[in-house]
């Protein structure tokens, strides 16, 4: 018989993903799936679910949660030989990974794509040893994004991230960066880097609209040390989806990246606390199949 895991952080969101685990065992039965439910009480359990999911060769892994579960489960797959499908259950704050593949974020839409669906083979950016599926950042306002409490998250959304940004940037703290991609090299002060694999970041489906899921390279943005009463044209430029063409903003894309910086900074990956400068960035080309609405 064919095996299905699903893998469920009550915590995520608004804390409805337990409401969903009857509808969705019973469509998998339907199809077939004998259905193991693991609940995760804390970091990492998702990664470790969906690794003995990927030794016991299951077909199938869902994600019920948001880009924090869904980061923790892909880390699960990506070294297994087995890698079973994944299915994305979207039941964040922000979820941009659902977003990037066009997944409703209705979770009963998105348990509809499950019964009607095509699969996509999708991009993967490697962070040192681990790997990430949105993006990396680099600065003051992607360590700003720790402060939002769970609570904040769950009472404002995606705008509890852009609250706690505008606090920062009122002090327009910027950083030396040093970034070596694919051979060529910049230095200088950088208010905020960015390393995108997917076009939908903290919601903002238009900050990266080239970068798509299986396109093979990372989307790289520096917003150079500017004046404060520029930041306005920034965010307009990131809401228009026009962040390249603005002249502060240097944007390349790469394979390999490497950065670095004579401060102690950390870093930002998929939303959650990463390892401090220096880090080596790089990509596995359509290295997982994920479960996507059928195109017409
Ligand atoms: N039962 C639990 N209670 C509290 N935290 C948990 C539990 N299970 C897992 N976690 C942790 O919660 C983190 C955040 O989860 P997730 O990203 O799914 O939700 P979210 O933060 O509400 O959504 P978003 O990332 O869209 O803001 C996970 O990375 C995981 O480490």
């Amino acid at each position: 018989m064919k095996k299905a895991m699903l893998i469920v952080n009550p915590s995520s969101g608004k804390e409805e993903a337990l409401n969903y685990v009857e509808e969705l065992e019973g469509i998998l039965n339907q199809q077939g799936y004998e259905v193991s439910v693991s609940q995760t009480e804390k970091e990492l359990d998702a990664t470790k679910f969906c690794q003995s999911a990927c030794k016991d060769e299951f077909e199938l892994v869902i994600s019920l949660g948001g880009d924090g579960t869904l980061h923790e489960t892909i880390n699960g797959l990506i070294d297994e030989q087995h890698r079973p499908k994944l299915g994305i259950i979207p039941m964040g704050t922000v979820n941009d990974f659902a977003r990037a593949l066009n997944i409703p974020l209705d979770p009963e839409k998105a348990i509809d794509v499950l019964r009607n669906h095509q699969t996509r083979k999708v991009d993967i950016g490697t962070f040192n040893a681990d790997y990430f599926v949105n993006i990396v950042a680099v600065g003051a306002i992607a360590e700003a994004t720790y402060d939002v409490s769970p609570e904040e998250k769950t009472k404002l959304g995606p705008l509890a991230y852009v609250v706690e940004g505008m606090k920062t940037l009122a002090s327009n703290p910027s950083y030396p960066l040093s970034i070596e991609h694919d051979g060529e090299e910049w230095e200088g002060e950088s208010l905020l880097f960015l390393a995108a694999l997917t076009n939908s970041i903290g919601g903002f489906e238009n900050l990266a609209p080239d970068a798509d899921v299986d396109d093979g390279v990372l989307h790289c943005y520096i917003i150079k040390d500017i004046n404060v009463l520029k930041l306005p044209a920034i965010l307009t430029s990131i809401l228009t989806g026009k962040l390249k063409k603005n002249k502060d903003v240097l944007y390349f894309t790469a394979r390999n990246i490497r950065v670095s910086s004579r401060e102690n900074l950390v870093t930002n990956v998929d939303g959650e606390e990463g390892e401090k400068l220096p880090i080596t960035l790089g990509i596995k080309p359509s290295h997982i199949e994920v479960m996507v609405p059928l195109t017409e």
